[in-house]
């Protein structure tokens, strides 16, 4: 910038150029001033001279005077004047002389030889004749100045000389005195010398002064151009930022119109310079403010020239927003307003920011729900306006029934889905006024306003029950849940909103003890049992170490057989104060706590040692159940429990049956089956609890390794009396036994079920009826005694005999091995006689023979024994599927079935399992007690 400065102006060089002119001109100016001197002084000379004739001349009017008064003759009165002029001198040696109108001189001071000559003739050496001169003046102007030539003492030649004559016509005379113009020189330049000098230093003086002054110009001049640069940056700055900047910038002129905009104002506004420059600011008003709200902003803005604050406008497509606006004044010197400038900067995001998060402060961020923050607002509110009206209103706690499980078992994220998906059905159960709000994990509350009667908080809570037992599909899993509501109602179970929320609360937990699944409105009993609950935890979490838990056992029979083939382990607390204490009572306590899974363990390993001590003892090779909760069932080491338990006590693993409730394994089936597939490869039996009561999907229920079904009680109850639990049974018993998996009725409590399920073919019982469930040592009394179920009719069969022929010993001992787990007492024969000879001596259930045998072959042998034993159910056991002969042999009703080798195990297994079924069919057909 500095650099553009100099090249463009040479600034010294051009002040050395103004001070040379103005040395020349002062030079100038100084000679033209002492030309015109020295004319003044000419005049000065001459003037002065006029005046000193003038004076001389008085001396002449005064002796004349004296001549008219008669004090002097003419004579004397002119002698004595010529004496007194002759003696008048002036500056050094002027004089005066006089002379006549002749011209004759009358008088010389400093030529007395010219005294009375005639001058007549009297010539200048220009030839002048400066006396003739004189008197024409005289006789013409009366006086005057004539230049002549006249010598001059110490000058060889005449000098010119410019005289004043003045004529005294009383006497005829003419005085006369006259300058050189040389003395007139000699002073103008005497004088000019001086004057020269002192010119020459004011003009040197004046010279350096306005060197000194170039220079502090230039240093001044430099200054500017830096400061001019600087603000001309500044300026381009300040451009670049207007033009810039993110905030819109508005400024108009003292009478509020638009002069500048820039461009993010129009990117706010919409607005371009062109179209907005000349109107008002209000152009963009919103309608939002009233007057009074411009008039403050206006009156602030005058009293301290700026104001901020939050403005909404409007854009040009209509739009309104808001913005934060800041108005300062701009003044010039003298303090008038010359602008004011506008800077305001789009807050919409900044808004939507402050909206977002009040929301996010006040709701769920999960489901979207109001928060407790929110609710507890909302409560005072409604309580308030319900106090005021008399109005009633219901706060409603919810809970998930084993929330935990499905986070547990499918993972958090669906956890989520679930409680997102359960606060839109919740919301889509209420109404617009109502509050539905999340308080945490699968809690929520519902605040029902303007209720007419306390009761429609039921038909509420029914409809929320009914909608979310609908199933949720999340992310291809299909999810049951149930739920447990908890009401409490304004004003009679309370007057406030803590009141009201812990009464809430305790009905909630009735709902659950009530085996959830339900709704309870609060009474004052709830509270109470709240804190025998809070107690009962306390207890529950010392009843381990201090062995207050036991064991009972409840024995299940065989329909066939009428003996105790397996017992299910119970878990009783035998409370120090209170008592023994029901596993209803502490169990969904102990899953709630977590307390489950030691205590789970403690059962699993206990009726392990228990059953291990008693087959050592020598007690039938039963089976023990245990029930696992599904809390268990999902601990992730489960089948590593299971596994150290069997390895620890020693316990043959088939001789555990771990029992899961339907609800439980239909939670995420898909997870289920990998689950029950470990468990199953331990070799341990499955069973299904409470079978009926939950969601069982037929499609899993095919893919789950599951040994036992066991027929909730709630079918059982009134099975005899009850057609639809009657069907229900059959289609569990059907199903099960078409997919090869054993029944078990629970709760049997009378001979009538007992035989009504028998007669259904149900596999085994386990109830009141046969025995409660009992202490340790009572079931090993059970045990010991070989107590059977009692029967009007006759069992038919104690054990199922199997008969295995083949003439290779190697296949019987194959399928013998096979079938070994499965119970059957197996009769081997290596021919078909000696078949024939244990058929006679055995009660046969089935027989399964090779075809090629030396002596006879399999059909041959089988139509014998159709004859003979008609109700032995027969297998064929073959190696070519000849087409004529099985068609034959199916005809005529000589096999039940056909086993093609080399066989599938499990098939056989299943195949054999049928066989006997149509055998103890067979008998009870025969018997007619069907
Ligand atoms: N009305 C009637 N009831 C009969 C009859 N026969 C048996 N019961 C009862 O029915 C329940 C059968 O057990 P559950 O369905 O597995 O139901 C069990 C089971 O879910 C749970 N439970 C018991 N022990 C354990 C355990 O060790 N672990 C886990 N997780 N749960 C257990 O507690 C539940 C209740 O057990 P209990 O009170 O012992 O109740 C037992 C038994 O006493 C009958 O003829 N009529």
């Amino acid at each position: 910038m500095n650099q553009e400065w100099g090249s463009n102006f040479n600034l010294r060089s051009r002040l050395l150029a103004i001070v040379a002119v103005a040395f020349g001109a002062m030079a100038l100016i100084a000679v033209l001033a002492l030309v015109d001197k020295r004319a003044s002084l000419m005049e000065d000379r001459q003037v002065k001279t006029r005046h000193l004739v003038e004076s001389a001349y008085g001396v002449l009017v005064r002796f004349h005077s004296l001549q008219q008064d008669g004090e002097l003759t003419e004579n004397q009165a002119k002698r004595a004047a010529i004496e007194t002029i002759r003696n008048m001198r002036y500056d050094d040696n002027e004089y005066f002389w006089i002379n006549d109108l002749q011209p004759r001189m009358v008088m010389h001071p400093m030529m007395p030889q010219l005294d009375g000559k005639d001058l007549s003739d009297f010539k200048d050496p220009n030839g002048k004749r400066l006396f003739v001169a004189f008197v024409a003046t005289v006789r013409n102007n009366g006086a005057g100045f004539v230049d002549y030539l006249w010598p001059k003492p110490g000058f060889t030649q005449p000098v010119p000389k410019t005289s004043y004559v003045k004529g005294f016509l009383p006497w005829g005379w003419v005085i006369g005195s006259g300058i050189y113009l040389d003395d007139v020189n000699r002073i103008f330049w005497d004088r000019m010398r001086w004057q020269a000098g002192i010119v020459f230093v004011s003009i040197t003086l004046l010279g350096v002064m306005m060197l000194l002054l170039a220079r502090r110009v230039e240093r001044e001049i430099h200054h500017y151009a830096t400061q001019l640069a600087k603000s001309n940056a500044e300026l381009r700055l300040s451009a670049a930022v207007f033009e810039h900047t993110v905030e819109g910038v508005m400024i108009t002129d003292p009478d509020g119109r638009i002069v500048a905009v820039n461009r993010a104002f129009t990117e706010i506004t919409g607005y371009g310079e062109d179209e907005i420059a000349g109107l008002t600011g209000a152009t963009l008003k919103s309608e939002r403010h009233d007057e009074q709200f411009y008039a403050s902003m206006w009156s602030v803005i005058r009293e301290t020239g700026r104001w901020q604050g939050e403005l909404w406008n409007r854009r040009k497509n209509g739009d309104i927003y808001p913005e934060w606006l800041n108005i300062s004044v701009v003044k010039d010197e003298r303090g008038r307003i010359t602008h004011y400038v506008g800077v305001f900067s789009d807050i919409s995001s900044m808004k939507e920011s402050e909206s977002k998060l009040d929301h996010l402060a006040h709701h769920d961020p999960l489901t979207g729900l109001p928060n407790r923050l929110l609710l507890n607002a909302r409560m005072e509110h409604s309580l308030a306006r319900a106090q005021r009206g008399n109005a009633m209103l219901a706060v409603m706690f919810l809970d998930l029934d084993h929330f935990k499980d499905i986070n547990d078992t499918l993972g958090h994220p669906i956890g989520d889905l679930l409680l997102q998906e359960t606060a839109q059905r919740l919301r889509d159960c209420v109404r617009e006024q109502d509050t539905v709000t999340r308080l945490g994990g699968d809690e929520f509350t519902i605040l029902l306003e303007d209720l007419d009667d306390s009761r429609f908080a039921s038909t509420v809570a029914q409809k929320i029950i009914a909608a979310l037992a609908e199933k949720f599909m999340l992310q291809g899993h299909e999810v049951f849940v149930t739920c447990s509501v908890g009401i409490s109602i304004f004003p009679s179970d309370g007057g406030d909103i803590t009141t009201l929320f812990k009464n809430a609360d305790s009905a909630l937990y009735r709902a659950k003890e009530q085996g959830r699944n339900n709704y309870q409105y609060y009474t004052e009993e709830l509270t109470t049992r709240a804190m025998e609950r809070l107690a009962m935890e306390n207890s529950l979490r010392h009843a381990l170490e201090r062995n207050e838990l036991v064991l009972h056992y409840q024995p299940q029979v065989d329909l066939h057989n009428g003996s105790i083939i397996g017992m299910e382990a119970l878990l009783r607390w035998q409370h120090p104060e209170i008592g023994l204490i029901s596993p209803n009572a502490f169990i969904p306590l102990a899953e709630e706590t977590g307390l489950i899974i030691p205590i789970g363990e403690w059962v699993l390993r206990t009726a392990c040692v228990q059953l291990k001590a008693w087959i050592d003892e020598g007690l039938p090779k039963i089976r023990v159940g245990v029930n696992l909760s599904s809390r268990q069932f999902n601990q992730n080491n489960l089948d590593e429990v299971v596994a150290s338990a069997l390895r620890d006590t020693g316990l043959p693993p088939s001789c555990l049956e771990l029992e899961l409730t339907e609800r439980t394994i239909m939670h995420d089936a898909e997870n289920t089956v990998t689950i029950l597939n470990k468990l199953r490869a331990l070799g341990v039996q499955i069973s299904i609890d409470d079978f009926g009561t939950g969601y069982s999907s037929l499609s899993y229920l095919k893919r789950f390794p599951i040994d036992r079904i066991k027929i909730d009680q709630s079918f059982v109850r009134e099975i005899t009396s009850n057609p639809e639990d009657a069907a229900i049974s059959q289609a569990i018993i059907s199903l099960s036994h078409s997919l090869n998996i054993k029944t078990v009725a629970e709760g049997v409590e009378t001979a009538e079920q007992q035989e009504f399920l028998r007669s259904r073919l149900c596999d085994e019982i386990q109830g009141f009826h046969f025995s409660h469930p009992v202490p340790q040592q009572d079931m090993c009394q059970l045990l010991k005694d070989g107590v059977k179920l009692e029967s009007k009719h006759a069992f038919i069969q104690e054990e199922r005999v199997l008969l295995l022929v083949d003439d290779e010993e190697g296949v019987l001992n194959a399928i013998a091995r096979v079938l070994h787990a499965d119970g059957y007492r197996i009769l081997r024969a290596t021919r078909p006689r000696a078949a024939l000879d244990l058929l006679a001596t055995h009660p046969v259930g089935v027989i399964i023979s090779d075809q090629r045998m030396p002596e006879m072959n399999g059909i041959e042998l089988l139509r014998k024994v159709r004859k003979l034993h008609p109700d032995t159910v027969r297998i064929m056991l073959t190696a070519h599927a000849d087409q004529q002969m099985i068609a034959a042999a199916i005809n005529e009703g000589a096999v039940f079935k056909f086993i093609f080798k080399p066989w599938g195990d499990e098939q056989l297994r299943i195949d054999v399992r049928q066989a006997f079924r149509k055998h103890d069919l067979n008998l009870r057909t025969q018997i007619g007690k069907v």
